[in-house]
């Protein structure tokens, strides 16, 4: 009963804080985008904004890698991927892990202690007609041993909004989500954008 009640507490402050961080995470994700918008002269009405990155659709997800043992073998953290979003935004802890590929190289990034890390995601790369790169990423844990946590929220366009530019042909973030989970299990990949451009030989 004692254990109860200290887990519905537990769970209830949780719950406050993880609230309290949304309403701040999402603040930022929206001034990062206008600033975004600003240096690829996007010029959008707020409606456009706030079709482009709606903040309800704003997510966070809380993560554990625990440590693992040798049977385990490269449970090591998370594979290579681009995120879906427009934008996301990382905390992961002392532990480090999070790698990014630049110029097909891999780089480590620093874990700073107070410090945020922004990737940019397959939405933006369509927003910003490839000026911004969605990033490929992975997280690879220092050794088996290591328990590492991180805290990602990210955020989308407006389910139906179609998304223009002229490397892709014009898609919706649905008909998008959509094809990554059919690709994912027919293909046991996700294609992404690649699947919206005119020229691709994947182009459906
Ligand atoms: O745990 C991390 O630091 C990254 C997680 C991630 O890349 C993802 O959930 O898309
Ligand atoms: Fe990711």
């Amino acid at each position: 009963m004692v254990l109860r009640l200290e887990i519905f507490f537990l769970l209830r402050a949780c719950r406050v804080l993880i609230e309290e961080y949304g309403r701040h995470i999402t603040r930022i994700a929206v001034s990062l985008f206008e600033a975004i918008a600003q240096t690829l002269n996007l010029e959008l009405s707020s409606h456009q904004k706030s079709d482009y990155l709606l903040e309800s659709t704003g997510l966070i997800r809380v993560y554990r890698y625990p440590p693992s043992d040798k049977t385990a073998g490269e449970a090591l953290g998370m594979e290579v991927h681009t995120d879906s979003s427009v934008i996301s935004i990382l905390k992961e802890d002392e532990t480090g892990g999070l790698e990014i590929m630049k110029d097909e190289e891999w780089f480590r990034v620093k874990p700073v202690a107070d410090t945020l890390i922004v990737n940019l995601g397959d939405m933006m790369q369509a927003i910003s007609d490839n000026e911004y790169k969605s990033v490929e990423h992975r997280v690879k844990k220092k050794d088996m041993t290591t328990k590492r946590h991180s805290v990602c929220y990210f955020v989308f366009p407006q389910r139906d909004c179609v998304i223009k530019s002229s490397n892709y042909k014009p898609f919706t973030y649905s008909e998008f989500e959509a094809q990554v989970q059919a690709d994912v299990q027919s293909l046991g990949t996700k294609i992404g954008l690649l699947r919206f451009t005119p020229e691709s030989p994947l182009f459906l």
